[in-house]
């Protein structure tokens, strides 16, 4: 789903927005924003994920992504209000193809994404690793590594084992989910809070909003938005 009246370049000016409160000689109030890029096969559940972690639920219909869409959350780390932003990648090549070099500009972290009942997606892993860092998205970003759709246990063909030693030797942290039905051990939410967390430990990111505009987050919430090119 696309709303065809916003594009990147708002999306971007939106990220860099750092004006005074009206009437207020005071600096800005800032609050951070951690964009997170969440990249992946097509079908491996990026949708799905995002939205069980900004909507706290599973989406009941979803469709293939085009472009880039992205949710928000704003969550609370040791009294410090943060923007989650989440940038849900479209998987398949021809709804790619036009919008990648934006989507890896001020990246803050990586979450790659494999359907633990699907080999292929696990095979492409390597492929979407180069691509970042064809992208300037090196090993200095933090990077997580999700197995998705745990609940399906009887089609499981990726086992824990090998996707261990994968994440392993690319010093990535392992998470196996189900967007669709998490348990306490592998509760999404937890999942992205981990990236936070780390996020907020390192120094401080210069992508910022001031305080105050959560009436444009409850509309990004509500409404799935996403950019495509026009041309
Ligand atoms: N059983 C199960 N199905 C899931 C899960 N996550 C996603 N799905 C299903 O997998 C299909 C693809 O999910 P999406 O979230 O749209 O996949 P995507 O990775 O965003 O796909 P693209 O937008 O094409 O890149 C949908 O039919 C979802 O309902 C899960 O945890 N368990």
């Amino acid at each position: 789903a696309s709303l065809p009246d916003r594009n990147m370049s708002e999306m971007e000016s939106s990220l860099e927005l750092t004006t005074s409160l009206p009437g207020s000689s005071l600096p800005p109030l800032r609050s951070r924003i951690f964009k997170i890029i969440v990249i992946g096969d097509s079908g491996v559940g990026k949708t799905c994920l995002t939205y069980r972690f900004c909507a706290g639920k599973f989406p009941e219909k979803t469709e293939a992504t085009i472009g880039v869409d992205f949710r928000e959350k704003v969550v609370e780390i040791d009294g410090e209000k943060i923007k989650i932003q989440l940038w849900d990648t479209a998987g398949q090549e021809r709804f790619r193809k036009s919008m990648v070099q934006h989507y890896y500009r001020n990246v803050h972290a990586v979450v790659f994404v494999y359907d633990v009942t699907n080999a292929s997606s696990f095979q492409s892993l390597p492929a979407w690793i180069e691509e970042c860092k064809q992208h300037s998205l090196g090993v200095e970003v933090p990077r997580i590594l999700v197995g998705n759709k745990c609940d399906l246990r009887d089609a499981v063909r990726v086992g824990t084992d090998l996707a261990q030693k994968f994440a392993d030797s690319h010093s990535m942290p392992l998470f196996e989910t189900s967007a669709k039905n998490p348990n306490d051990n592998d509760h999404v939410e937890a999942i992205f809070m981990t990236v936070a967390h780390k996020l907020k430990s390192q120094k401080p990111l210069v992508l910022s909003q001031p305080l105050g505009t959560e009436s444009t987050v409850q509309l990004q919430q509500e409404h799935k938005s996403a950019w495509v090119c026009g041309c």
